[in-house]
């Protein structure tokens, strides 16, 4: 039923056999008021007809019915919105400015769309699912209604368009905070006190946003500097706390004051060096889920070949399949290979593109595989006692193997 309807017009329902008829009706106010509107002079409402044997059906059912409609209706219709932190300067000394300006959040990414290991793609819907759901059980186990991601892995693997993905399913707005234009912790609390319920915070790179890694503690100044605040009186050592965003101001927020704010919220890290971050930032509890965002492989890829090419089977698979299995690609690369340059859409054109340009690939890695060696069969006759090991970073092992954590199987490599 739609109440849509201008005013003096009637719309009928019928509930369970029993008929029901709404008016809409307008009433002027009758008291001399001065208003900028004239909509805040009228009154309307709506006026629900039935007959009077109907008198508790329409009390204990049909009216809690059409109100649970009506919200469901409202959450259906919600434009999602993404918003951005203004620079503290236009809100943080002045009392009516805001701290967060939006746009239309209009990302078309959906899990449909989003190339990864179906596996994977299953764990994390089951648990955004459980999340969503989850109101009594996180109230009776004493949780806050809040979940932290980690999205970590290389440049171009999705990790964006993940949390596009999250916010479309869930339905969530989302808050793009962008921590380097934070200036304080108490800007950072202003910030996330001013973020509504149902929505997802990001912070994208958080490696690079702030010095939030542990490693921070080791570091030569920051031991002069951490002395030199021992000296100074604890007043003047908080104020100098607050001057600055630090990574204990950004753990109390994610622990404290917003589990206090109430509404289920979100938070994603994303990152693409997790070994980076410091332990405490992410162990369980703040960052509940890790998942890895990795290089294509070929699910992912038969995902991507059905987005850009609308095809599910062809020739060129089986060859796609093993190239895949000894490149490493991100889905960014597959997806630019397989855009077609025309509107035509020649799906042999853009395959054989992404074929040659995986052989490519394949080439150069062992080049610089044969080069390397031929360096370091050098180093060995030159120097037998240089025991240093190059490491490479792109191939790095997780050693947290936690039950939250979502690995891709390339990531494993
Ligand atoms: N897993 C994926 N599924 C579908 N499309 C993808 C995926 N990964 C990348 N893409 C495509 O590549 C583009 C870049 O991806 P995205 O920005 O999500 O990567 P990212 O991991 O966030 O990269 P960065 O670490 O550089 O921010 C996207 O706009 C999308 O078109």
């Amino acid at each position: 039923m739609s109440l849509a309807v201008d005013d003096h017009e009637g719309v009928a329902d019928e509930f369970r056999g029993a008929a029901m008829w709404w008016r809409k009706t307008k009433a002027v106010s009758g008291a001399t008021v001065i208003t900028w509107s004239p909509r805040d002079a009228e009154h309307r409402s709506y006026r629900l007809t039935f007959h009077r044997r109907h008198r508790r059906l329409v009390e204990e059912e049909y009216l809690p019915f059409v109100l649970a409609e009506g919200r469901a209706v409202a959450v259906r219709n919600r434009q999602r919105r993404l918003f951005t932190n203004n620079p503290a300067a236009d809100w943080a000394f002045n009392e009516g400015g805001h701290a967060w300006s939006h746009v239309k959040l209009e990302h078309p990414s959906t899990f449909d769309t989003l190339a990864m290991d179906p596996v994977r793609k299953q764990e994390i819907l089951d648990d955004l699912d459980m999340f969503r759901d989850g109101k009594h059980y996180y109230a009776s186990v004493g949780k806050a209604w809040k979940r932290g991601y980690l999205l970590y892995g290389p440049p171009g693997t999705g990790k964006s368009t993940m949390i596009a993905a999250m916010a479309n399913f869930l339905d969530y707005d989302v808050y793009d905070l962008e921590l380097t234009a934070v200036k304080s912790n108490t800007e950072l609390r202003r910030l996330f006190i001013d973020t509504t319920g149902k929505s997802i915070i990001v912070i994208e790179d958080i490696d690079c946003s702030i010095d939030l890694t542990g490693k921070r503690k080791n570091n030569k100044r920051n031991m002069v500097n951490d002395n030199k605040k021992k000296m100074m009186p604890p007043m003047d050592r908080d104020e100098d706390e607050e001057k600055k965003v630090t990574l204990s101001g950004l753990l109390n927020f994610i622990d404290g004051l917003w589990s206090a704010c109430g509404g289920e919220r979100i938070i994603i890290f994303t990152t693409n060096h997790k070994e980076k971050l410091d332990p405490a930032l992410i162990r369980r509890g703040r960052m509940d889920m890790h998942i890895e965002m990795s290089y294509c492989c070929f699910e992912a890829f038969k995902v991507l070949a059905k987005n850009y090419l609308g095809v599910e089977q062809h020739e060129l698979f089986g060859e796609i399949r093993h190239l895949l299995e000894e490149v490493n690609i991100s889905p960014a690369d597959v997806a630019e290979n397989l855009m077609p340059r025309s509107k035509r859409k020649d799906v042999d054109v853009c395959l054989e593109r992404l074929v040659k340009a995986l052989r490519d690939s394949k080439e150069s890695k062992a080049t610089s595989a044969k080069n390397k060696g031929c360096v370091k069969g050098n180093e060995e006759t030159d120097d037998d006692s240089d025991e240093h090991e190059e490491s490479d970073s792109s191939n790095h092992s997780e050693d947290d193997n936690s039950d939250s954590d979502v690995h891709d199987p390339k990531g494993q490599e």
